[in-house]
C-alpha cells in the first residue's frame, strides 16, 4: 500500500511541469522498501525519548534555550541533520531516513511520500544541558513563506550545504531571509562522504557568494569515500567515527589530542589553520585582539581553547563572522560537534535585541508564528513568549484581531506528538490549544490594557525619535510579508452539496498556509486556488482529499499576470442614484499616473488635491481608498492585480444623504474608466532559473532556453558541473521538468523563483488576450 501511494505520488510529480527535481529523488524512488508497518515501528503514538527529563526541566533558565533554525536549498539534508540530532540527543531509539519516509520532522503524509519538507516542523530536545527548540524548514522555493514565518522567532539557525555544490540558489535566498532578520548562523557543510565532496571548494563559495567570513573550526579527514573524521581546529583534537560490531550509527567516535607524532603533516595543516583563525578572530574582536596581540603575541598555542571560543561567540552573535564545520548526516558523521557548536556559539533568546519588549515591560508579549488544524482539538497555535509568561486556562488578547481569546491547553512540540506543560517563560515555543481566531504572525498579549499601554509608550518612543506612528505599528504587530501568488487555477468539489465542505477546508488551510489564497470568479462564481508554485497547488489539491475527504476537480494551471498604465489619464464619473427616498450623488475626478520604481507594488498610493483633503472626515477618505483599492485588485482588461500606479483625486461631491457605500461604488468605476484612459499593460511574472547540468548536456539546456525567451546572464563552473543562470518567463516554463529530463538523461535540477514582472510586447499582449478570450 505504501509502495503504491509513493509510487502513484512519483509519477503525479514526474508528470508535473514545474518540479524543481527533475530526477526526482531518484534514490526515493530505488529505496521503496518501506513498508506501513516499520513506520509504526517507529512508535509514533509513544512519547519520545526521555520525556520525563525534560518535563522536569520544562522552563529552563533562558541561557540554556536555542532556538534554532535550519536552512538550506532543497536536498542539502535538513531533515536527514535533524534526524541524527534527535537521536544522539536520545529523542529517538531508532535512525529515521528521508529516503524510508520515516523520519520524525518530516510527519505529513505528503513529506514521508516526497522526501521533501513541506511544513516547517518543531521540535524540543536536549542537548548537554541545553533546551534546543528546533524548526525544520522546507528548502522547495514553493514554500518560501513557510520559511519567513519560522524564521521571525528563531535566535540562530544551521545553514546546510551540500558539501558537493556549495552555494545553491534556494541558499542565497535563505541566507538572505536570515540577514533581514538578522539571525546569527553557522555553516555546516554535510554530504562531506559524497565522491565530489570539496571542503575547500565550498568554503570559498561561502566567501564570494554570500559574501560573509567564514571561519573554519574544523578540517576534514578524508573527503568522499575517505571521509573518516574530523579535526577540531580550536581544541586541536582529532575525531574519528569508529562503528561498533554490529552498528554504525555515529554515536561511537575517539576524540583525542592530535600529535604531531601521529600524522606530522596533518598536524601542520592544523596548526596554520588555528593561526589563521586566531588572526581572523582578532581582526574582528577587540578584546581578543589584546589578548593576541599582548601576552600571547609570541606564542598562540598558549591561547585557550575557552578564550578563543568565546571570541567566536562575540563574532558570530555581532554577525561580523560565520563558524564554518563539516560533516556526513546521512553517515552518522559531524552532527554531535555540530550540536555542541549551536550550544555554545549561537544565541540563548535573552541575547537577541528586540526594540518592542521595552514597550511592554515584563507583560506578556507573545508571536502566533504558525497554525495547524487538528481534527481533534481544533487550531493549534505555535506561539514564541518573548516576555511574560504563558498559563493555561488563561484568556489572552489578540491585537492583530482587536479579540480576546481564551486558551485551554499548552503542548510542548514533539514534532507530530505534544506533552501537556503547565506554564511557558520567555524564550521558549509551545502550542497553544484553544485559540480560534489566532493565525500567523498575530502578536498576543496579556490583556487590551497592556496592549493600550504597551502602544502609549510606543508612540512616546516614537515621538521622542521623530519616527512616524506606522513604524510604531509595523514593530508592535510584526507579521510575515506574503509574496503574491503566480500560479492560479479554479477548484470544484463532486457536487454542490460539497461545495460547503470545501469552503470549509480551504479556510483551515488558509489559516495554515498565508501564501495559500482563496478568491471567487466574479464572472462564473467558481473558486479559484492560487499558490507560489505548481507544486504548492499540487499539496493543496492532496491534502484536501486526504485531510478532509473531498475529491476535487483543479482546471488548467494558469499564470497569475499582472496590469498596469502606459499613460496618466483624468476622468470625471457621477453618479445620482436614489433608493427608497434617498439620493445619492457622487461626483468624482481622479486622475491615474503610472509609477516607475524597483518593487512592484500592487497598493496604489494614494494622494488628494489640497480642495479635498482640507474637508475629508475620516469615515469618507476610507470610502474612497476602498473604491480605489477595489479597482486595482482585478484590472479592466484581464481581471489581474494592477500594479504601479499612483492616483489623484482631484475633485470630490458628495450628496449629504449619500452613503459610503455609494461613494465607494462612484470612485470605482470612475477608477475603472481612468485605467482604461490610461491604456493596459499585461506584465507577466519573468523567473530567475538556475540549472545544473553536466558539461555534455550544456549546449542541449541552453538551445531549449533559447526557444523559451529565456536569457542567459551567466554560466558558473560547480565542480564538474556548468550552472546556468538566466531569466526566463513563468509561461515558457509549463512541462519544463519533463523536458530537461530527457535533454539532460535526468541529470540535471533546476531551480526557479520569482523575479520581476515584464511587460509583454504588443503580439504577445494581444496573442494572450485572444487565447483568455477562447479565439485561439
Ligand atoms: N551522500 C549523502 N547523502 C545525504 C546526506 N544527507 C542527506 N543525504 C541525502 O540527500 C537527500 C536529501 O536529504 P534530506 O535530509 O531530505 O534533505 P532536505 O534538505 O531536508 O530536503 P528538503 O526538505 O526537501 O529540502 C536524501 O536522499 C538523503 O538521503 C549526506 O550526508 N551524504
Amino acid at each position: 500500500m505504501w509502495k503504491v501511494m509513493r509510487r502513484v505520488s512519483v509519477d503525479l510529480l514526474e508528470s508535473s511541469s514545474l518540479c524543481n527535481k527533475v530526477y526526482f529523488r531518484k534514490t526515493k524512488m530505488r529505496v521503496v522498501s518501506v513498508t506501513q508497518q516499520n513506520c509504526s515501528l517507529r512508535n509514533y503514538s509513544a512519547p519520545p525519548g526521555d520525556v520525563k527529563s525534560l518535563r522536569s526541566v520544562i522552563n529552563p533558565d533562558i541561557s540554556r534555550i536555542r532556538n534554532i533554525g535550519i536552512m538550506a536549498h532543497i536536498d542539502a539534508g535538513k531533515t536527514t541533520t535533524t534526524e541524527r540530532m534527535l537521536y544522539y540527543s536520545g529523542y529517538i531509539r531508532t535512525l529515521g531516513d528521508v529516503d524510508d519516509g520515516d523520519t520524525v520532522t518530516d510527519f505529513m503524509v505528503q513529506e514521508r511520500e516526497r522526501g521533501i519538507t513541506i511544513q516547517s516542523a518543531a521540535v524540543t530536545f536536549d542537548w548537554k544541558d541545553y533546551r534546543i527548540n528546533l524548526i525544520d524548514t522546507p528548502g522547495h522555493v514553493d514554500f518560501t513563506v513557510e520559511v519567513e514565518r519560522c524564521l521571525r522567532v528563531l535566535d540562530g539557525a544551521v545553514a546546510v550545504f551540500d558539501a558537493s555544490a556549495g552555494v545553491e540558489a534556494q541558499t542565497l535566498t535563505v541566507w538572505r531571509q536570515a540577514d533581514k532578520h538578522q539571525i546569527p548562523r553557522i555553516c555546516f557543510l554535510n554530504k562531506m562522504d559524497k565522491s565530489r565532496a570539496s571542503f575547500t571548494y565550498a568554503v570559498e563559495s561561502i566567501k564570494q557568494k554570500l559574501k560573509t567570513k567564514p571561519l573554519l573550526l574544523q578540517l576534514p579527514i578524508g573527503e568522499a569515500k575517505t571521509f573518516r573524521g574530523l579535526v577540531d581546529i580550536v581544541t586541536k583534537e582529532k575525531i574519528i567515527w569508529k562503528p561498533t560490531s554490529d552498528l554504525d550509527d555515529g554515536k561511537n567516535f575517539e576524540r583525542k589530542l592530535l600529535l604531531e607524532a601521529d600524522d606530522p603533516n596533518l598536524f601542520q595543516e592544523v596548526q596554520d589553520a588555528r593561526n589563521t583563525l586566531i588572526e581572523q578572530v582578532a581582526d574582528l574582536d577587540d578584546e581578543f585582539a589584546e589578548l593576541v596581540l599582548g601576552e600571547h603575541s609570541e606564542n598562540f598555542d598558549l591561547i585557550s581553547a575557552e578564550k578563543l571560543q568565546s571570541a567566536i561567540r562575540r563574532v558570530t552573535l555581532a554577525h561580523k563572522a560565520v563558524p564554518v564545520l563539516c560533516g556526513s548526516a546521512l553517515k552518522n558523521k559531524g552532527v554531535q560537534p555540530l550540536l555542541d557548536a549551536i550550544t555554545m556559539y549561537l544565541p540563548a533568546p535573552n541575547e537577541r535585541s528586540y526594540e518592542f519588549l521595552q514597550w511592554y515591560k515584563d507583560d506578556l508579549c507573545a508571536l502566533a508564528f504558525k497554525v495547524l488544524h487538528d481534527k481533534c482539538r481544533g487550531p493549534l497555535v505555535f506561539v514564541r513568549v518573548y516576555s511574560g509568561s504563558l498559563k493555561p486556562q488563561s484568556a489572552v488578547y489578540n491585537i492583530n484581531k482587536s479579540c480576546t481569546e481564551r486558551m485551554s491547553r499548552l503542548l510542548l512540540p514533539f514534532a507530530d506528538q505534544h506533552i501537556e506543560i503547565p506554564s511557558l517563560m520567555p524564550g521558549n515555543i509551545a502550542l497553544t490549544v484553544g485559540l480560534k481566531q489566532s493565525a500567523t504572525g498575530d502578536t498576543i498579549v496579556s490583556s487590551k490594557a497592556s496592549a493600550v499601554a504597551a502602544a502609549r509608550r510606543a508612540g512616546r518612543d516614537a515621538r521622542e525619535k521623530k519616527r512616524s506612528v506606522s513604524d510604531v505599528d509595523s514593530l508592535l504587530l510584526a507579521g510575515v510579508e506574503i509574496p503574491d501568488p503566480v500560479f492560479f487555477c479554479t477548484i470544484e468539489p463532486p457536487s454542490m452539496a460539497k461545495q460547503q465542505d470545501l469552503d470549509n477546508a480551504l479556510s483551515c488551510l488558509q489559516r495554515e498556509d498565508p501564501s495559500l489564497k482563496v478568491k471567487i470568479d466574479p464572472d462564473t462564481g467558481q473558486t479559484i486556488l492560487c499558490g507560489m508554485g505548481e507544486l504548492h497547488i499540487e499539496i493543496i489539491h492532496d491534502r484536501i482529499k486526504r485531510e478532509y475527504g473531498i475529491e476535487t476537480y483543479l482546471g488548467p494551471l494558469q499564470i497569475a499576470y499582472r496590469e498596469t498604465i502606459l499613460s496618466a489619464a483624468q476622468v470625471t464619473d457621477i453618479l445620482d442614484k436614489t433608493v427608497g427616498d434617498k439620493r445619492h450623488f457622487v461626483t468624482a475626478e481622479l486622475e491615474v499616473r503610472p509609477r516607475s520604481g524597483d518593487r512592484a507594488m500592487t497598493k496604489p498610493i494614494i494622494d488628494y488635491a489640497e480642495s479635498v483633503i482640507g474637508e475629508l472626515p475620516k469615515e469618507l477618505q476610507g470610502a474612497i481608498e476602498n473604491g480605489i483599492m477595489n479597482s486595482c485588485i482585478q484590472g479592466p482588461l484581464l481581471g489581474f492585480p494592477v500594479q504601479d500606479i499612483d492616483v489623484t483625486v482631484q475633485s470630490l461631491t458628495v450628496h449629504p444623504d449619500t452613503s459610503h457605500t455609494m461613494v465607494s461604488a462612484c470612485v470605482s468605476r470612475c477608477m475603472q474608466k481612468a485605467l482604461k484612459k490610461a491604456g493596459i499593460q499585461i506584465l507577466e511574472p519573468v523567473m530567475n532559473l538556475e540549472i545544473t547540468v553536466s558539461e555534455d548536456h550544456l549546449s542541449a539546456a541552453l538551445s531549449d532556453l533559447a526557444q523559451r525567451r529565456g536569457s542567459i546572464q551567466e554560466i558558473q563552473s560547480r565542480q564538474d558541473n556548468r550552472v546556468v543562470v538566466a531569466a526566463v518567463p513563468l509561461a515558457e516554463m509549463m512541462g519544463y521538468s519533463t523536458v530537461l529530463r530527457s535533454l539532460t538523461s535526468g541529470s540535471a535540477t533546476f531551480t526557479l523563483e520569482l523575479a520581476s514582472y515584464q511587460a509583454l510586447n504588443s503580439q504577445e499582449q494581444s496573442a494572450l488576450l485572444q487565447r483568455r478570450m477562447g479565439l485561439v
